[in-house]
């Protein structure tokens, strides 16, 4: 019988892309840009104090190709301050130069494959700081919506939880040869997006991204189950980088 695994989650999560208006951007006043730059810098200054205080985390980052050009991802205890982000955001007067391209709402989401039955894995700290992530500032962002398949004789959602276990712990152990180089958010997006799970890895050698993506449509689990939605590759846009980014 197939039962369903539980999950344990953490924080809320929301990916926002924008495309800039670099012609509209163009077409303003030198004041106007630089008054919209520095409003932008101090909300990003904002949410820098919430990563300090560990109410939150969030990253910024360029995205290569005509998808989008910029990514943020931010992470918050409710998906009511994400709600209010994203006013706050829309309200700004960069956002009046930047066009939504996509965005992706989910929750970090680790499940208890793994988990032995006497313990309880919300009571391990490393486990709740998996849970409530900083971000790293490493230099290469990839982003991507996943699903688990669903069809004919590959439906993941009728294999037995061991079965399923088998399969996740030889994920896990791909991902293990990646320690160091590639960490990885999994946030779980079922009844709140259109796929079933955001995957969000960082690597400070982008080449790792494809190595690592690469190895795992291997691993029987990716192979047999795994659909993926588009992929987002990028590179981290510093605070003080923004006015050299936006600089015309
Ligand atoms: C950086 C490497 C890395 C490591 C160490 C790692 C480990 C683990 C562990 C131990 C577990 C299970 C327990 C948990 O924590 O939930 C998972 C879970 C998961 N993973 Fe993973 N994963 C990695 C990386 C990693 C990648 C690159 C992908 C994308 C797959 C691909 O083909 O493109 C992925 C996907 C997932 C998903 C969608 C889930 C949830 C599946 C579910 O059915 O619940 N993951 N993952």
């Amino acid at each position: 019988m197939a039962e369903a695994v539980e999950t344990m989650d953490g924080w809320y999560c929301l990916h926002d892309l924008r495309k800039i208006d670099w012609k509209k951007w163009k077409k303003t006043s030198k004041e106007e840009r630089e008054e919209a730059i520095q409003e932008y810098q101090a909300m990003l200054e904002k949410w820098d104090n919430i990563r300090e205080a560990r109410e939150g985390s969030h990253a910024l980052y360029t995205v290569m190709g005509q998808k989008a050009d910029i990514i943020l991802m931010i992470l918050r205890p409710t998906m009511d301050e994400l709600g209010e982000i994203e006013l706050q955001f829309n309200k700004s007067k960069i956002a009046e130069y930047m066009i939504p391209s996509y965005s992706y709402v989910s929750v970090v989401e680790l499940s208890k494959y793994m988990a032995k039955d006497e313990d309880n894995p919300e009571d391990n700290p490393g486990v709740r700081a998996r849970l409530t992530p900083k971000l790293p500032d490493w230099d290469y962002i990839c982003f991507y919506p996943m699903d688990k398949r669903r069809e004919g004789f590959e439906n993941w959602y009728s294999l037995s939880f061991d079965e399923r276990r088998r399969l996740m712990y030889e994920h896990s152990f791909t991902g293990r040869k990646y320690a160091g180089r590639v960490k990885q958010i999994i946030t779980g997006s079922m009844g709140f997006d259109d796929w079933e799970w955001s995957v969000t890895l960082f690597a400070k050698d982008v080449l790792d991204l494809k190595k690592i993506v690469y190895e795992m449509r291997f691993d029987e689990v990716s192979a047999k189950y795994g659909e993926f939605g588009p992929f987002y590759v990028g590179s981290i846009l510093p605070n003080d980088k923004l006015p050299s980014y936006f600089s015309i």
